[in-house]
């Protein structure tokens, strides 16, 4: 179970709703992730447009918590009247607030970002800030009240896996009481095993799935992932070290000693 601003879910897993083959393929690959949390993209389905109120439907259908998000925003203004859109559509109070810096790399605005994560939460918004991972971003977004944090793992679209390991493990051992969610970036369930063995509350990805040769069966193995790394991290890993220590017991030595 995992919360996100005092409401708990099943799934530790957030999805992307973008990108897949078909409609079809779309609804199956977030029934097979188990997600119970889907982030729709304001402005990419326009409400009431072409294909608008069709996707809505299909969203709908699928019986899961949406988490709109301000994908494509590049300033301050432009995701928080997308956000306001959002809240009038969906009847909700959370967003997932991207402020995007530079197209080609759709790096994080973070100045604007903190920025834009004030002025919603003093609007009663419950923000989910995607950001990089850097401490002192993640301390802003806090202090201006965010109660999830969520830095990437990598460039969105960019399937690498986590790249600043170290400074996400920062992030969790300083921010101990906030709910952390890697968010972009994750190529392979071993990248989502990662983050949760790490002590991260969840993912959200989307790429990594929707263009996958086959979305319904990679959706399963990045859930497996999930459940995998989650396990281990509430199983204790052990800590790894520089030096060898044996694993089989030494002639004459109790075997229960030479594995304590
Ligand atoms: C769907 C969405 O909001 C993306 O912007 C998100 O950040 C996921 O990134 P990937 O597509 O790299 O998984």
């Amino acid at each position: 179970m995992v919360t996100f601003y005092g409401k708990t879910f099943p799934s530790r897993l957030l999805i992307g709703s973008a990108l897949y083959p078909s409609p079809a393929i779309m609804q199956a690959a977030i029934r097979a992730s188990g997600a119970s949390i889907v982030t729709v993209s304001l402005r990419r389905e326009a409400a009431g447009g072409k294909s608008g109120d069709a996707f809505w439907n299909l969203i709908r259908e699928l019986d899961v918590a949406v988490l709109p998000n301000t994908a494509g925003c590049r300033s301050v203004r432009e995701a928080v009247t997308t956000a306001k859109l959002a809240r009038e559509l969906f009847g909700t109070a959370w967003i997932k607030l991207e402020v995007i810096a530079d197209n080609d790399t759709l790096q994080p605005d973070v100045v604007g970002l903190v920025e834009a994560a004030a002025i919603l939460i003093k609007d009663g918004f419950e923000v989910f800030p995607y950001c990089t991972e850097d401490l002192s971003v993640a301390t802003r977004l806090v202090d201006a009240g965010c109660k999830v944090v969520m830095p990437w793992a990598a460039p969105i679209g960019s399937a690498k896996g986590i790249t600043n390991r170290d400074a996400l493990k920062l992030l969790r051992e300083r921010l101990p009481d906030i709910t952390l969610v890697v968010d972009a970036g994750l190529g392979a369930p071993s990248h989502a095993a990662q983050a949760l063995e790490l002590g991260y509350d969840a993912v959200l990805l989307n790429t990594a799935i929707a263009k996958a040769a086959d979305p319904v069966a990679m959706a399963n193995a990045f859930r497996l992932g999930v459940e995998a790394g989650r396990t281990a991290y509430e199983a204790g890993l052990m800590e790894a070290r520089d030096f060898a220590s044996p694993s089989t017991p030494v002639v004459g030595t109790p075997f229960w000693h030479a594995v304590s």
